[in-house]
């Protein structure tokens, strides 16, 4: 430990804000400092670890043990798993059912889905109508930046406005479905959370006394809920410690807010507040190359890493013509790792979609290297899964009105309609003893012989205290004939069901189950995972984690930035700070991918930019291909082509601009073709018109 983290690590009681930046020691910290209170003779029961995921809480507790092993009794999860605990021991108290179900953002689509449908308010032939995905996403941000549905539309969506009383009819007829149904999704656990802690004074103090050691990871990624229940877990003792990186907040699409770590000190008086700049990850050269990249962000932090590490090789861009080039590419380098004695396990290949790699999956396959992929991959969203799932989500939840219906239409010749008459003789349902002897009993059960078999399985599962492998291996050989029937892909399928007893093995009863694999589905492809695997992995996914030799792909604009960020500011941001993420992982070797073409269905080849978050980098940061362009591309001819996008961008998003009224400012981005945005420092954020604001470059 160095000074700094010393002095974290070893620190009484009372609030504490860590900033880190990436590499410094953020984990080892938390570690050391849990490790630590117990030797103090803090009760490990009584110290609660808050962490981004499931797996990060179980990393960060091994190490813990090792260290010494009374921390085998540390507490930990994610927010959302305690706000679940919590409400399955307290949400009566604040009139929540006790059978209350955890639904997923699939789940809550296809309740949106239904509830457009119920209300009729999407006109037949509207296509602009926004789809169940658009909706779900506006109302989950409306609650999670707390703005009302209108104002999150003006901000957000505004050309949907004029679909904003319809929206609202919809958001207001899915909460009631949610409560109708004990349906509890991921911003309810929260809400509700903060509910309990709020109305109920004896809860806050017993869990007061339950913990009186908080300690958050992760701090930047938490939104403002997240922030208020720490205050409302915390108001015995304020025994809280918090750590963070602004510069890796890579969840402001989901609500996050940078603004918890700034604001931390003013929640909480007396904070101490820890740096840590020493990294002691990276090289030099790498760091050189992150630290200019995050340098360039609007607002952070400014932090400058640094590293006593000697020596170290400069980060490599290539520009490969296209994708099955870059492809080659990376496994050339892995190759010539490999031969020099790395472990793949040492090796990572990052990027910003799922789908990126998939090319470069099928070059690994044929090469038989073996991998693992994280991220882009949602085992738990997949229809046969789900559809497995329903199976037992109804065992938990006699309500869950969304899984009868799915597995109701399992059976052969039963559509919506019909799924939809016998759910109105179950409404009366109490407990899963009942539910075999009603379907039996369906006038509807001599037309669809289907729900005779249905009717033997729940009275098989009606066992309250089995195990969920046992249920789970009960639905899967009933299920199993009806996905061979359901799906003509179904080797595929069936190869991934293998999987789910082994998921249901970890846990001990069906509720820890079913949240679990709601809350913190598993984040690899199913399957076993080889002994020394290379890694796949998304930026988000691979935050907090660091492999020897890194290649990141796909960092040409409209990529990596996304296309869909690239003409909103803030989001541009945000994919600045995932560069930075991904690009900070690596600790020997960097080396970054820019293909130069992306072939588009229906237009061809069409040229990509170098990402604008490595361009212009000085060469003693960035090796860069001798030559200019290598590959000439034809210029694309139609206008409303991406080309011709950038010749209608006079400006480069970074570069200095100066307006006449406003001064100097910084292009963030565009609107169209023919809106600029440009940041005024204390004017703000402009949104002008290219024709007529008259802009000249500084
Ligand atoms: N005091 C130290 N001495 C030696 N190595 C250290 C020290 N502190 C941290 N490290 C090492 O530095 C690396 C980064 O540490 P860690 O993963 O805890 O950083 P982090 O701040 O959580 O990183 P990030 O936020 O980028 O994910 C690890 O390999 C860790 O073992």
């Amino acid at each position: 430990m160095n000074e700094a983290q010393t002095y974290a690590v070893t620190q009484g009681k009372g609030p504490m804000l860590v900033i880190a930046g990436a590499g410094t020691g953020k984990t080892r910290t938390l570690v050391h400092r849990v490790a630590h209170l117990v030797e103090q003779g803090v009760d490990a029961n009584s110290i609660l670890l808050l962490t981004f995921t499931r797996a990060a809480a179980s990393e960060m507790l091994t190490r813990a043990r090792e260290l010494n092993p009374a921390c085998a009794d540390v507490q930990g999860g994610t927010f959302h798993s305690v706000a679940h605990r919590l409400l399955r021991t307290y949400g009566e108290s604040i009139e929540l059912p006790r059978s209350f179900t955890i639904i997923d953002p699939a789940d809550v689509q296809q309740i949106i889905k239904g509830v457009v449908a119920e209300l009729g308010v999407k006109q037949k032939g509207d296509r602009k109508f926004p789809r169940n995905r658009t909706i779900a996403d506006l109302i989950s941000k409306s609650r999670n930046l707390e703005l009302s549905l209108e104002e999150t539309v003006f901000r957000h969506a505004e050309q949907l406005a004029g679909y904003l009383d319809r929206l609202e009819r919809v958001a207001k007829a899915f909460t009631q479905a949610k409560r109708d149904q004990a349906l509890v999704d991921y911003d309810d656990l929260l809400f509700l959370t903060e509910e309990l802690l709020k109305t109920q004074p004896h809860v806050r103090k017993e869990l007061g006394h339950r913990w009186r050691y908080i300690l958050v990871d992760e701090y930047q990624d938490t939104n403002a809920v997240q922030a208020r229940l720490l205050e409302w877990l915390t108001t015995e003792h304020q025994n809280v410690m918090v750590v963070g990186d602004d510069a890796q907040s890579i969840y402001a699409f989901r609500g996050a807010r940078v603004e918890n770590i700034l604001e931390f000190p003013k929640r909480f008086i007396n904070t101490k507040v820890v740096k840590l700049e020493r990294n002691y990850r990276s090289t030099q050269p790498i760091l050189d190359l992150t630290n200019e990249v995050i340098s360039r962000a609007e607002e952070g932090f400014a932090k400058n890493l640094y590293t006593e590490k000697t020596g170290g090789v400069r980060p490599e861009l290539l520009r490969p013509r296209e994708q099955k080039a870059q492809s080659r590419q990376v496994m050339e380098r892995i190759r010539e790792l490999l031969d020099q004695g790395v472990r793949p396990k040492e090796i990572a290949v990052i990027f910003r979609a799922g789908r990126d790699s998939f090319d470069l999956e099928s070059a690994l396959r044929a090469e038989r290297l073996p991998f693992v992929k994280y991220g882009g991959i949602n085992f738990v969203a997949l229809s046969h899964v789900k559809d497995v799932m329903a199976h037992l989500r109804v065992l938990a939840n006699p309500l869950d009105f969304l899984s009868w219906q799915r597995l109701l239409m399992l059976l052969p010749k039963v559509g919506p309609k019909t799924a939809q008459q016998i759910i109105a003789y179950l409404v009366d349902l109490n407990s899963p003893e009942e539910y075999g002897p009603k379907l039996a009993s369906l006038p509807q059960a001599t037309k669809y012989p289907g729900l005779k078999n249905l009717s033997e399985l729940f009275v098989s599962l009606a066992r309250p205290n089995a195990e969920p492998i046992r249920l789970m291996e009960e639905v899967l050989e009933y299920y199993e004939p009806i996905c061979v029937d359901a799906y003509e892909d179904y080797p595929r399928r069936l190869k991934d069901l293998k999987e789910l007893p082994g998921l249901a093995s970890q846990s001990s009863t069906l509720w820890e189950f079913l949240a679990d694999t709601v809350l913190d589905p598993p984040a690899g492809e199913p399957g076993e995972v080889p002994a020394d695997p290379l890694t796949l992995s998304t930026a988000h996914s691979a935050k907090g984690k660091e492999w020897p030799h890194l290649f990141v792909i796909w960092a040409s604009e409209g990529r990596f930035p996304a296309f869909a960020a690239m003409d909103d500011p803030q989001a541009v941001e945000e994919e600045r700070r995932l560069m930075y993420v991904a690009c900070t992982r690596a600790a020997k070797s960097l080396t970054i991918f820019s293909p130069q073409e992306q072939y588009f269905e229906g237009t061809g080849f069409r040229r990509l930019d170098v990402s604008r978050f490595l361009d212009d980098l000085p060469p003693e940061m960035l090796k860069k291909p001798q030559k200019g362009p290598i590959f000439p591309v034809p210029e694309p001819s139609s206008p409303e082509s991406r080309g011709s996008m950038s010749q209608a961008r006079p400006y480069k998003v970074g570069a200095k601009v100066s307006h006449q009224a406003f001064g100097q400012g910084k292009v963030m981005g565009y609107k169209g073709n023919d809106k600029i945005l440009v940041h005024f420092g204390s004017h703000g954020l402009k949104t002008l018109m290219l024709r007529l604001a008259n802009l000249s470059s500084v």
